[in-house]
């Protein structure tokens, strides 16, 4: 069911992103039609077409875009997720770039249309851009880009609230309350786990996943285990210090431990936190023999990519098992849940908006629009993926001369831009 963009926003209690915003020296937005989809342009005398799938927060996006020069065109297609031949629509005959959205199919027909209509560039509108076949792209000569670093705390922090929502069963918790079924405090009301001293573990230590794990680690004092194919030297040094100052402090230390496998993290974590990126080995990662070897009482969250988990196996489980906790983000065929999920007191369930900050959602929407921008200019890619800060803020006149992030530059043969 395709929820309408007003309705959402009425739900969300926002103004619409974006409406009619008219950057610095940017004349205000008018509206017309890309082959038949609505759109607002701004700065229509740009040189260069830039189609923008969706609205999109703040303003520094379009005063970045305008000021390179580009006419950009905001779809104002009520769907929710545009599908491929809208999308083509709003590429028409003449586009140079696109920012798109996690929802959105970018596979081979849309980077044809891209290339046929001139296109040069091509952000998503996320980190991860398990939605973008790349190699599509780069075969085509179009860089891709995504918006890495302002999520990182953002993601985190709403993965440490699912973890304490579902231990301390917060959610349940609240509804009792609303339905008028609290009659007095009671020794066994709403009984979870605590979570200090016991031990978190991590699939991906990543940025977003080591953020987590800081908090974890630092705000509980958990033990952290953790798997991924790379240490995170950074994170395991700062839990050892972390550990010392404790000790120092006559406190028992924290640990942190690197494991080989997947599994090992499963059967020794009180909580376990996915944090890897969805692809071929990460697809159904935690499936039903896998969770037979979590402890009968953990906490599974997940804010990576819903198919990261096999959803009907988890659903199954968490009957079986009224004790075990899981806190999800995504889901495994977003927007729909696996059938009974919805019904298990002990999930907790949230629309896919670990990122739904407004200084991590304006900032996706700099660092998308700095990547097409960047492009369109000619410049190359920043040579500090991992510090996008100078982006992010200061006259956009003097931006860093670069494109923030792009995921396929080697293929493309993008330069690097310092
Ligand atoms: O950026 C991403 O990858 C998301 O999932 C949404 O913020």
């Amino acid at each position: 069911m395709a929820l309408r963009n007003s309705g959402a926003r009425l739900l969300r209690g926002l103004q619409p992103f974006g409406a009619a915003a008219a950057p610095n020296g940017a004349r205000a937005a008018s509206t017309a039609s890309a082959n038949g989809v609505p759109v607002e342009v701004h700065n229509p005398s740009g040189a260069a077409r830039v189609v923008v799938t969706k609205p999109l927060p703040g303003d520094r996006w379009l005063q970045i875009l305008t000021a390179a020069g580009c006419r950009v065109e905001v779809s104002q297609c009520p769907d929710i997720s545009q599908d491929v031949a809208t999308v083509k629509k709003l590429i028409g005959s003449r586009c140079d770039g696109v920012i798109g959205q996690l929802t959105e199919d970018w596979g081979a027909e849309l980077f044809e249309a891209l290339k046929a209509a001139g296109g040069r560039a091509y952000s998503n509108y996320a980190v991860g851009y398990n939605n973008v076949k790349v190699p599509e792209a780069s075969k085509r000569g179009i860089p891709v880009g995504n918006t890495p670093g302002v999520l990182t705390e953002t993601t985190a922090e709403l993965a440490a609230a699912l973890t304490l929502a579902a231990a301390r069963r917060v959610p349940e918790a609240d509804v009792f309350m609303r339905a008028g079924k609290y009659k007095g405090w009671l020794p066994d009301l709403f009984v979870g786990a605590l979570l200090q001293n016991k031990t978190v573990g991590i699939v991906g230590a990543g940025r977003i996943g080591a953020a987590y794990a800081r908090m974890m680690v630092e705000g509980h004092k958990m033990n952290l285990v953790y798997y991924d194919p790379y240490p995170n030297k950074g994170l395991e040094e700062y839990i050892r210090k972390y550990g010392e100052l404790l000790r120092h402090s006559g406190e028992a230390p924290v640990a942190v431990r690197r494991v080989e496998t997947v599994e090992e993290v499963l059967k020794e974590a009180d909580v376990v936190s996915l944090h890897c990126n969805l692809d071929d080995t990460t697809r159904h990662l935690i499936n039903a023999e896998r969770l037979r070897m979590m402890k009968p009482n953990a906490v599974l969250v997940n804010a990576a990519r819903g198919p990261c988990i096999d959803e009907a196996a988890l659903v199954a489980h968490m009957k079986k098992h009224p004790d075990f906790r899981a806190g999800l983000d995504v889901f495994e065929h977003e927007p729909a849940m696996a059938p009974g999920l919805a019904d298990l007191p002990n999930a907790v369930i949230v629309p896919h908006i670990a990122s739904a900050s407004l200084w991590t959602r304006s900032g996706m929407a700099t660092l998308a629009a700095a990547n097409v921008a960047g492009v369109i200019q000619g410049f190359g890619a920043w040579a500090k993926p991992n510090d996008i800060t100078p982006f992010l803020d200061g006259p956009i006149p003097s931006l860093p001369r670069a494109a923030p992030s792009i995921v396929n530059a080697k293929e493309v043969g993008l330069p690097t831009a310092a």
